[in-house]
């Protein structure tokens, strides 16, 4: 599969403690990865390093065959967009969702274009008038998403995007990104703690325990067969 994140040695440590050690890992053209490990184990911190959100000590992140830095990270944007659990954090609380989804396109756009967009993430063009305050979680999650893809992203990165959302949204929400996937050939990086979620959507998964990737596999027939004793307890816990 041609790469097309490639991340090799990141290390990060806050106030003398190191939160993350060497950490490679890539995602492929067009592949869905996850990201799982136990609460405070450096999955965010270590997203946040490849969007240049965070510094890291060490780090050789290359997108596309490019490195990225801090210099060259809006042009990393352009092709690779991050969204976070809480979509209420990412809006301008006194701007509509029309405003909201214009903002990355830097122009208007028409009635008609807005129904084909939001018809893709299930919404109805009546939200448009809204502020953020009056849509569900699900609809803002919706909105977030649709606001992330609306450039076409060749790789979006997913932290926790349906752990505050109720099952049944969970499911369409990951649904919604498989079809992007599909549609698209857009790559994901899912970084959950829902292993059920992670095991339904992802063709490949890493796992992260006190900062190090600790086991990494494909899904099979069997779904994932891991060798990491913790990945194994993990992921054995969930069948429970
Ligand atoms: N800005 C910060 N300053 C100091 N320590 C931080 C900071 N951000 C994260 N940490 C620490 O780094 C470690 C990794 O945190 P991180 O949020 O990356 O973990 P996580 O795996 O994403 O956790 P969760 O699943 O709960 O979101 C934790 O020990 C956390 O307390």
């Amino acid at each position: 599969m041609v790469l097309l994140l490639h991340v090799e040695n990141i290390s990060k440590s806050y106030t003398g403690q190191q939160v993350l050690h060497h950490i490679n890992i890539n995602v492929g053209h067009g592949e869905i990865v996850g990201l799982v490990g136990e609460s405070g184990s450096g999955k965010s911190t270590l997203a946040k390093i490849i969007m240049q959100l965070e510094q890291a000590e060490q780090a050789q992140i290359r997108f596309n065959e490019t490195y990225i830095t801090k210099k060259n990270r809006l042009s990393l944007y352009e092709n690779c967009q991050i969204i976070f659990q809480n979509a209420t954090a990412a809006f301008n609380p006194v701007w509509t969702v029309r405003e909201i989804l214009t903002e990355p396109l830097q122009q208007q756009k028409s009635d008609c274009y807005w129904q084909t967009m939001l018809e893709k993430v299930k919404l109805s063009t009546n939200i448009l008038n809204s502020f953020p305050h009056e849509l569900s979680g699900g609809e803002r999650q919706r909105v977030n998403l649709l606001r992330a893809i609306l450039i076409q992203p060749k790789l979006l990165i997913c932290d926790e995007i349906v752990s505050s959302l109720d099952r049944l949204i969970q499911r369409e929400i990951i649904d919604l990104l498989i079809s992007l996937n599909k549609e698209h050939s857009m790559a994901i990086l899912f970084i959950s703690h829902d292993l059920k979620a992670v095991s339904y959507l992802c063709q490949r998964v890493y796992v992260m325990k006190s900062g190090e990737i600790v086991d990494e596999c494909c899904k099979g027939k069997d779904g994932f067969t891991f060798t990491d004793s913790y990945a194994q307890k993990l992921f054995q816990a969930m069948k429970n």
